[in-house]
């Protein structure tokens, strides 16, 4: 980090500046481990004064990247830049980024004042400069009254502050952190998630953030990256990845705890209609049919297989006595398997009529009645949604075709003017970005 104590007020870090270089770029980067490649080819650029997440299952190599960053390791090819400048050999210590892990690692021998002083010794401060950046840190973690304390008087929340604190306390140009909020009960990591909001905003340092916990990274980010095995499956808003999945992966991976993660739908492309944005494919699943918009490049042919997401709470249920969904919506004869009660709102499991062998789906109601009250018509029989709500999943490697993915399916269901299973599909539909090929 650079040695350079500027006369600025404490807490005016960086004003993050959006025309230069990315904060942290990261260019075809790979680690190996022997025999194990825990990144592969990977590139990311992360713009200054983001809150940027980094989130995969266990193994997906969130940590060694966040390592290569911080100079812990070295990369076996590619390019790291912290401002624009490679740092690939700099030592971690002259980095100009700073780390909080899991496990605070704070000095507990040290009071929590000394902790917070300790990385500033060496800037070479004047005492009474250093003495108010402290007490300015402290009050930014809302310890102010805590600093003769020892870490081990203090809970775990208010140790992992001080550790926040600490690293701040440097005006590092991107803050990394190694699932801080890991070792901490939920209830406190709920509040500490409102807490490294506020602080990130309110210092507007770069935060580079490793978690596999999908609702942290929705809660904080600002952007995130979802990795699968070494690699970037997806990069977006909270938004974009939770609404807009690119992959199956993603679309099942990204989890909200309320709802759980997306259905996704397997059937063959029955017919695309319309045009440009207004291209809308529909799929026969079971004895249903879903529509899709088409995402623009994407060309589809008839009895194609395909994979369609939808969230849990974006599908609606009708029973027998309703009119069932609008003309223009999905709609999928169902029949219900389980309901779970969860306080404010009712998880419904219902399997998809015609195809025995698919995942049942899920949907959410808000529980506008008390408990125990049926409402008109009993049980559901149809799941219905707007197309807007479809997500057509790309292809993935191994699907396609009469392919699948590793324990995904792939089979044409039988439906209304399906080609004969194995005979060559035929493009159909409009023309434009709906094209078929
Ligand atoms: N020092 C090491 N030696 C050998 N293999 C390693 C080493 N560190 C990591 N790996 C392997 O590299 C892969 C990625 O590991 P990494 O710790 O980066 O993943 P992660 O996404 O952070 O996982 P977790 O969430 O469990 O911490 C894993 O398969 C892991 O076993």
């Amino acid at each position: 980090m650079s040695e350079d104590p500027r006369e600025t007020p404490a807490l005016d870090h960086r004003v993050p500046d959006a025309s230069g270089p990315p904060a942290v770029e990261l260019r075809g980067v790979t680690r190996t481990y022997t025999d194990q490649v825990a990144v592969r080819d990977l590139s990311l650029r992360v713009g200054e004064g983001e809150f940027f997440s980094v989130l995969g299952p266990s193994g997906s190599g969130k940590t060694t990247l966040l390592r290569m960053v911080a100079g812990f390791e070295d990369p076996d090819g590619g390019a790291i830049l912290l401002g624009g400048r490679d740092v690939v050999g700099v030592p971690a210590h002259r980095r100009d980024v700073n780390t909080v892990f899991q496990s605070y690692a704070l000095f507990p021998h040290l009071s929590v004042w000394d902790n917070v002083a300790y990385g500033l010794r060496r800037l070479g401060l004047r005492r009474a400069e250093l003495r108010a950046r402290v007490g300015d840190y402290l009050d930014l973690v809302q310890l102010a009254g805590y600093g003769r304390r020892r870490p081990h008087q203090l809970s775990g929340g208010q140790q992992q502050r001080v550790a926040i604190a600490r690293a701040l306390a440097r005006r590092p140009r991107v803050l990394l952190l190694d699932e801080p909020l890991a070792a901490l009960d939920a209830q406190l990591r709920a509040q500490l998630r409102v807490e490294l909001t506020r602080i990130q905003r309110e210092v507007g340092t770069t935060f580079l953030y490793v978690t596999h916990d999908q609702e942290e990274a929705l809660v904080l980010s600002h952007r995130l990256a979802v990795l699968r095995a070494g690699r970037v499956e997806q990069v977006g808003t909270p938004a974009d990845v939770y609404e807009r999945p690119v992959s199956r992966f993603v679309a099942e991976f990204i989890r909200s705890s309320t709802t759980g993660g997306s259905n996704v739908l397997e059937g063959t492309v029955r017919t695309v209609t319309g045009a440009g944005n207004a291209a809308l494919v529909e799929v026969s699943v079971g004895e249903g049919a879903v529509l899709a918009e088409l995402p623009p490049g994407r060309a589809l042919r008839r009895g194609q297989p395909v994979a369609v997401a939808v969230r849990p709470e974006k599908a609606r249920l009708y029973s027998a006595e309703d009119d069932g969904p609008p003309p223009g919506w999905s709609r999928v004869p169902v029949r219900p398997r389980d309901t779970v009660y969860t306080g404010a709102a009712t998880e419904h499991l219902v399997e998809v009529v015609g195809d025995p062998g698919a995942t049942p789906l899920t949907v959410f109601t808000q529980n506008t009645r008390r408990a125990g009250e049926t409402g008109p018509g009993g049980g559901p029989v149809l799941v219905g949604w707007e197309p807007r709500f479809s997500v057509l999943l790309a292809d993935e490697p191994g699907r396609g075709d009469g392919g699948a993915e590793p324990g995904g399916r792939a089979r044409p269901t039988a439906a209304d003017g399906d080609p004969t299973p194995g005979s060559a599909p035929t493009p159909v539909g409009a023309t434009s970005r709906a094209d078929v090929s």
